[in-house]
Formats: structure tokens, C-alpha cells, sequence
């Protein structure tokens, strides 16, 4: 195809069908000439005809005959050589064979030739023989004309000399002047004559070679003939050509047509094909999918089929493995009953020892914590046992005699059996006097407590904490022979109006004060006899007062803090108890006051900021018993309990004070010992609850100080504590009026024996919740705790204030709760 076009692109454009452009005919023919001209090599005629002719060469560049034969015919330009017009008058002359005009146009020339020259030699002669002179160059080479008579004359003229003409003798006459010449016209005439001849002889010539002219122009002619017919035939051949081409053309156009036909056929045919693939293809996968359904139907019957088959063997294993399995679980149960009936003899022989134990050991505390008169009936048991010793010395003396005589023997056992008998009940008797006796102390040590007062505070002060460049304000503990009372403290300087500058000194009296020396240990010796009438079924209620960082936590949960110590000294006297008939169940909680919501600090609330539970108190008022809703409460079996329940306690506060920002020092934390004890010999029950607080720092901030979240932990704070305040001051109010009748009415709600007054529990979260362990049904300690920097001293001295407050403030009795 490429090849095709490349062809067709190659061929000359027609202008016309069929006919070639007129211009491109004249270039080929003028080609054809030119190659004609350039085939034809010069004939010898020019070398010859300069051999034969003396007369002057023409220029160089004058074009040839037949050079001009293919120019368009034009007039002649006058030729700048002065032989041009003689040339063409002659050839005038010659054609016109007008020997008038020709004797004209000599007169004329040789009048010319006088008028412009007179030295030289006759124009005419030079004129004429360069006028009748043949064309330079032959038309063609294959024409070669003859030498003409002519060039013959001439070339024999040339080495004869012609003779003197009378234009000569003219000249010569001219020349010299001198030299007398006369007009002679037979001269003349014969001069005339011979020109004449000369002329006809020329004229002859010219004719000569007009006739030679005439044949090249023949031969031209037939030379252009011959040209023609060749370009004719060219042309013809070209139109042939160009039909051939069109052909083809027409030819190729087809078989492009039939290509795009054959290719439109083929797609239509490829097309078919894919539609009748898709049918197929349609058609095989309806059957494949029908064939699919119709397996999967089979399928799912045969799996049905199997299923059942297999449920009814599962079935038919379950019922046997059952089988085995209640086999094997009631040999189990028998044998897990027969363990545990072993463990059980087993824990019951551990009792009976360590009950054993025990008991040995709480006689052995006994013995050393009876009064005179338990000493003196130990003193009397030790006579009773020095005679049993002498009895038990005189039997061994008598079984030694004894053993020689059985019957001796058989009475001597007989009696001490029955001083065995005597000694036993004697030993019964002295039990009985102790539990009286131990009623006796609980007693005595109530009234003691009472005779103190229901609400009592301690002081203490901090050390100072060492930092270097902090002032110390000033402390006085007067010294007494009995525990110091009093303290003294010397508040800030003072300017009067006058300039004068005063520090008042301000003195408090507190139930205890501790000074920076003294240790937990010391502290806990004054408290651990309000923890023993926690146990004693009393509510119990410590809490420390104070600004942050003036040591309450360190005064209540440190190591040896008031919260581990009053744990161990619980956990060890219930223990003493149960020789004596007590059993103790002690049930711990932690919990924290923050911004008025409770967090349960056994549990996960103290690890984020929100509580994970909602935690409510609820108060039984018939059985004077709180609880809280959702909180974790661990029960304290073991030693290990009760430190597993501190450590844990005491990490969850630590994390919850890291990650909300130092709370400890912004909530309240309230340690919950609930206790439960019944004596399994008098058959008598108790219910105490020992409540150990770490109240908020005291430090009054201002609204103004504080704003967001911080302000509203200010506000809760502040409320809290004075609402702890108010619930003081109307419980001595409360007894001042006499109103006090074992129960406080609870915001107006009587508790059912009240006719006391108003108790503002409610006002608070931290007073609601410690409702029946601050009151008359309780036992309150306060610790206000005192940081001795001089820039902690206006809080200090609101704190000893508000310490005093509370002092000061009477509640009444306390009682015990008793279980139902
Ligand atoms: N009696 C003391 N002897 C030695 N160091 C003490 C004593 N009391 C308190 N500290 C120390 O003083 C610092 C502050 O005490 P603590 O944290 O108990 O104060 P706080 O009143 O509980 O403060 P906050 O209200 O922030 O909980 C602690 O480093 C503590 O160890």
C-alpha cells in the first residue's frame, strides 16, 4: 500500500487529463534543443573559416544562428559595432532585391563613412566585408555545409591582395593634396563596375548562403519535427502513464473498499461469533448454576441426613457421658464430702489448738492486765496450786506406795479424782468471776471515757521540716507533772496606730498536746483506749484537723499512723476476746469526700478523676448503722488482711493524689471499721464502727484566689469543714439545752426517741455519712494538727480557734450499740 502511494507520489501532477502543460512542452522542447546543440559538436567551421579569412573575428559572445532560431523573434537591437546597419541594409537589400533601396543604402553607408572618417582606411570596404560575412556558427553539426565560393574567393583573396579600389586612389588622393588627380569617371565608372561586381559577387554569396540558411532551416525544422514527435510521444507516453496511474488509483481505492468491507464483514462475523459465545456461555452457566443448586440441595439434604445422624449420637454419648459423669459426681460429692469432713475435723482439731493456744496465751496477757484482785485470786490459785502440788507430790508418794499395794492404789486415785473435780470447779468459778470482772472494766472504762468527755481534742505540732532560711513561729508547752494540756503560741507582730509594735500570745487548753518530739507510737498509747470501746460496741470517730502539710496524714496513715495501729491493736484484742466467749467480724472500707461525691479507694474510683459508680449513703435510723452503696469492703480475718487492706489503701490514695493534682489535700479520706462481735458464752452482741478521718487542708481560701475546677473544690472544702463545725456546735447546743436524749433528730426527721434539736448532718456529704459516729451515740476525737512555720501562723492560730471551739463543746453520753 505504502509502496503504492510512495509510486503514485512520484508521478507529475496533470494539469489536465490527458494534456501536458504548454510551459512544460516549450522546457522539453528547449531541453531537446539544447541537447540537440550539445550533441552536435562544432564543425571544423570555424577553424576553417578563420584559416580562410583574414577579416576580423566577431564577438565572442554573439549568439549563433541557430541560438536565435529558438529565441521568439524580436526586432534587432542596433548593434553598437558601426558594421550592424550595413549588415542588415544588405540583407534588406538582398531580400527586397531592390536595387534601389540596396544602391540607397549604399549611398547612404558610404556617406557615413565619409561624414566620420577621413584618415582612416574605406569604412565601406571594412563595412561590406564584415556585412557579407556568413553567420559564425552553423545551426547544426550534422548539417555541414560545403565551403561556399564565397569563403573560397575569400581565402584566395586574402593571400592576393585585392587591388586598390577607387575609394583608394580617393584616399590617396586625400592624402596628399599635392598629388594631382584629376575626376576621372571612365575611372569611376570602372570602379563602379567593379563594386558592382563585387557586390553581385556578394550578393551571389549571400544568396549561397541563404540557400545554406534555408537548408539548416529545414534540418532545424526536421530536427523540431523530430523533437515534436518525440514529445508527442512522451506526452502520449506520460498520458498513458497517468492512465495507468488513475488505473491503479481507481484499483487501489477498490481494494481499499474491499478491505473495509471484508473488515466491516469480519468484525460483524467476530461480533456474531461473541455473541453466540455469550448465549453459549449463558446458557452453560444456567445449567452449571441449576446443576449447582441441584448439588447443593443434595448437599444440604445429605448434611441434614447427617446432622441428624450425628445429633442423635451426640445425644445418645451425652446421655451416657451423663451417665458416667453423675456416676462419677456423686463419687466425687462422696469423696469431696469425706475430705471436707476431714478437712472440717481437721480445722476443728486446728481450732481446738489454737484455741488452745490461745487461751494460754490470753491468760498469760491476763495475768498481766488483771487488777489486785485478779492478782489475788491468781495469788490464791497459787496456794491452791502449791497445796495441789503438795497433794499431787503426797499421790505421787502414795502411788509410789501404792504401786506395791493396788487397793491402796485403787483409793488413793479415787480421791484425787474428786480433788481433780474440786479444783475444776473451783477453776470454772474464777472464769465467771473474770467475765464479771471484764463487764466491770468495760463499765468503768466507759464512765472513765464519759468523765473525759465524748468529744475530745488533741493537739500536736509538726517538727519543722528543716528547710533552710524558713522561720519557726514560737511554741510554748508549759511543763506539768501530769500529760501537757496547755499550749501557747505567739501570734504575728502587731503595729497600733501609734507605731507600736505588739505580739500577742495565745493560749489554748486541748485534752492532749503533743509536742514536735513526741512519736505515733506515744500518740496511739493516748487513743487505743477509744479504739478498745470501738470494739466495746461503741462508734468511734478520730479525725485529724489541720492545714495542708501540718501532718495529718502522717499523724493517720503513716507506717505506725493511728489507721495501722488502731488495726493491729483491733485485730489483736478480738482475738483475746474470744477466749472469752467474743467472736469478731471486722468488715474495712476506704473511702474519700471529693467535691461532694464519694470515691470508693479499695475499688477503681480513686484512678480517675470521675467515679466509675455512683456511691449513696444510706442510714438505718433504727439500728444507727451507714452504709454506702457499691463500695468495696474487705473483710479482716488475718494479720495478713488487715495489711493487705492498708497497703492498698495507702497506694490507691497515693496514685489517686498523683494523678488529680495533689487531691489528699483537697478531699477528705474516711477509713470505715465496722465491727461485729457476740459472745458465744453470754450470748451477747455488739455493733461498733470506728471511723478514722484525714480531713482536707483547713487553709480558708478565698473565692477570689481560685476560679474553675479549683474554686469549686474551695467552695466544697470550706463548706464541708464549717458544716463539720455546725454539726459540733449544735450537738453542744444540743446538750446545753438538755435536748439531748441518747438520739438527734437528723434535719428535723425525728430517729424515733428524739425530741432533741436540730442536727445539720445533711449540709454536708462528710457529716451525712459520719451521722451516727459524731453525736451522742459516739465517741469523737479531733486531732488538730499544727504546722510550726511562722508563715503557716494565721492558719495555725485558726486552727487552734476552731480545735478549741470543739473543745469546749459537751455531748452527751454515749452508748452502746447493741445487736439485735
Ligand atoms: N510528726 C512529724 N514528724 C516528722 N515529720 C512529719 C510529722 N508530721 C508531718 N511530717 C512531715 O511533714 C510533711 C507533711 O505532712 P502531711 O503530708 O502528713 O501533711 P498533711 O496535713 O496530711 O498534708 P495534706 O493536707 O496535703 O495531706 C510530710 O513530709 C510528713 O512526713
Amino acid at each position: 500500500m505504502a509502496d503504492t502511494e510512495n509510486f503514485v507520489s512520484q508521478l507529475p501532477q496533470p494539469t489536465r487529463y490527458g494534456q501536458p502543460s504548454p510551459q512544460k512542452q516549450l522546457t522539453e522542447l528547449s531541453a531537446s534543443a539544447n541537447n540537440s546543440r550539445s550533441a552536435m559538436p562544432p564543425p571544423g567551421f570555424t577553424n576553417h573559416k578563420r584559416q580562410g579569412s583574414n577579416l576580423p573575428e566577431p564577438a565572442s559572445k554573439r549568439k549563433t544562428l541557430a541560438e536565435r532560431a529558438g529565441e521568439p523573434i524580436k526586432a534587432t537591437p542596433a548593434a553598437p559595432r558601426s558594421n550592424a546597419p550595413v549588415n542588415s541594409a544588405v540583407m534588406a537589400a538582398v531580400h527586397s532585391r531592390n536595387p534601389s533601396s540596396f544602391s540607397q543604402s549604399y549611398r547612404s553607408n558610404s556617406s557615413q563613412s565619409r561624414n566620420t572618417s577621413n584618415s582612416t582606411a574605406s569604412s565601406f570596404s571594412m563595412s561590406v566585408g564584415s556585412a557579407i560575412r556568413p553567420p559564425a556558427v552553423r545551426p547544426t553539426s550534422n548539417l555541414a555545409r560545403p565551403k561556399s565560393s564565397l569563403a573560397k574567393e575569400r581565402g584566395t583573396r586574402s593571400a592576393n591582395p585585392r587591388p586598390a579600389t577607387s575609394m583608394d586612389t580617393r584616399g590617396e588622393t586625400q592624402e596628399d593634396p599635392n598629388n594631382k588627380q584629376v575626376w576621372d569617371p571612365e575611372e569611376q565608372y570602372s570602379n563602379m563596375e567593379r563594386m558592382y561586381e563585387d557586390v553581385c559577387k556578394h550578393y551571389k554569396q549571400a544568396m549561397d548562403d541563404n540557400v545554406e540558411a534555408k537548408e539548416a532551416s529545414h534540418a532545424y525544422k526536421s530536427t523540431i519535427a523530430n523533437l515534436e514527435q518525440e514529445r508527442k510521444e512522451i506526452t502520449e507516453n506520460i498520458i498513458s502513464l497517468r492512465c495507468e496511474l488513475e488505473t491503479t488509483k481507481f484499483r487501489l481505492e477498490a481494494a481499499e473498499r474491499s478491505k473495509h468491507e471484508l473488515q466491516r464483514d469480519n468484525e460483524e462475523e467476530v461480533e456474531d461469533i461473541k455473541r453466540q459465545h455469550r448465549i453459549e456461555f449463558e446458557t452453560i452457566r444456567q445449567l452449571h448454576r441449576q446443576d449447582t443448586e441441584r448439588l447443593k440441595e443434595d448437599h444440604r439434604a445429605e448434611m441434614r441426613e447427617l446432622k441428624k445422624r450425628l445429633e442423635e449420637e451426640l445425644e445418645n454419648e451425652r446421655t451416657q457421658r451423663l451417665q458416667a459423669l453423675s456416676q462419677v459426681s456423686t463419687q466425687g460429692a462422696l469423696e469431696k464430702q469425706r475430705h471436707h469432713m476431714d478437712i472440717e475435723a481437721k480445722e476443728q482439731e486446728i481450732r481446738n489448738i489454737s484455741m488452745e493456744i490461745e487461751r494460754l496465751k490470753a491468760d498469760l496477757v491476763r495475768e498481766k492486765m488483771l487488777n489486785d484482785d485478779l492478782r489475788q485470786n491468781l495469788s490464791s490459785a497459787g496456794s491452791n496450786a502449791a497445796a495441789m502440788e503438795s497433794a499431787r507430790q503426797a499421790l505421787q508418794a502414795k502411788i509410789e506406795y501404792l504401786e506395791s499395794d493396788s487397793k491402796s492404789q485403787s483409793e488413793a486415785y479415787a480421791t484425787m479424782e474428786k480433788r481433780m473435780n474440786e479444783a475444776l470447779e473451783r477453776a470454772t468459778e474464777c472464769e465467771e468471776k473474770l467475765r464479771k470482772e471484764e463487764m466491770l472494766r468495760r463499765k468503768l472504762h466507759n464512765q472513765v471515757q464519759e468523765l473525759k468527755g465524748n468529744i475530745r481534742v488533741f493537739c500536736r505540732v509538726r517538727p519543722s521540716n528543716g528547710v533552710e532560711g524558713e522561720e519557726t513561729a514560737k511554741f510554748n508547752f508549759p511543763e506539768t507533772d501530769e500529760d501537757p494540756k496547755d499550749i501557747e503560741v505567739k501570734g504575728p507582730e502587731e503595729t497600733s496606730s501609734l507605731g507600736k509594735v505588739t505580739t500577742k500570745t495565745h493560749q489554748f487548753s486541748f485534752d492532749r498536746v503533743f509536742a514536735p518530739a513526741s512519736n505515733n507510737v506515744e500518740i496511739f498509747e493516748e487513743i487505743s483506749q477509744l479504739i478498745q470501746s470501738a470494739l466495746d460496741g461503741y462508734n468511734v470517730c478520730i479525725f485529724a484537723y489541720g492545714q495542708t502539710g501540718s501532718g495529718k496524714t502522717f499523724t493517720m496513715s503513716s507506717e505506725d499512723g493511728m489507721i495501722p495501729q488502731a488495726l493491729r491493736q483491733i485485730y489483736s484484742t478480738s482475738k483475746e476476746l474470744e477466749s472469752r466467749g467474743w467472736k469478731y467480724t471486722m468488715e474495712g472500707s476506704f473511702v474519700e469526700v471529693y467535691n461532694e461525691e464519694l470515691r470508693d479507694l479499695l475499688g477503681n474510683d480513686g484512678d480517675s478523676d470521675k467515679p466509675n459508680k455512683r456511691h449513696e449513703i444510706r442510714h438505718d435510723m433504727a439500728t444507727c448503722e451507714t452504709t454506702i452503696t457499691d463500695v468495696t469492703t474487705l473483710t479482716l480475718a488475718s494479720q495478713v488482711q488487715v495489711e493487705g487492706i492498708l497497703s492498698q489503701a495507702m497506694s490507691r490514695r497515693s496514685v489517686a493524689a498523683t494523678k488529680a493534682n495533689e487531691r489528699s489535700s483537697r478531699s477528705h479520706s474516711v477509713f470505715i471499721l465496722k465491727l461485729t462481735g457476740s459472745n458465744s458464752i453470754t450470748g451477747k452482741k455488739c455493733k461498733g464502727t470506728l471511723n478514722l478521718v484525714d480531713l482536707a487542708g483547713s487553709e480558708r481560701l478565698t473565692h477570689s484566689q481560685v476560679e474553675g475546677a479549683r474554686l469549686k473544690e474551695t467552695q466544697n472544702i470550706n463548706k464541708s469543714l464549717s458544716c463539720l463545725g455546725d454539726v459540733i456546735g449544735a450537738l453542744g447546743q444540743q446538750q446545753a439545752t438538755g435536748g439531748f436524749n441518747g438520739r438527734s433528730s437528723v434535719n428535723g426527721a425525728s430517729t424515733g426517741t428524739s425530741a432533741g434539736a436540730h442536727i445539720p448532718y445533711r449540709n454536708s456529704k462528710l457529716t451525712y455519712l459520719l451521722q451516727f459516729s459524731l453525736g451522742g451515740n459516739s465517741k469523737t476525737l479531733m486531732f488538730v494538727m499544727v504546722a510550726p512555720e511562722k508563715k503557716c501562723l494565721a492558719e495555725t492560730i485558726t486552727s487552734l480557734k476552731f480545735a478549741d471551739k470543739v473543745s469546749r463543746t459537751r455531748i452527751g453520753v454515749a452508748r452502746r450499740t447493741s445487736g439485735k
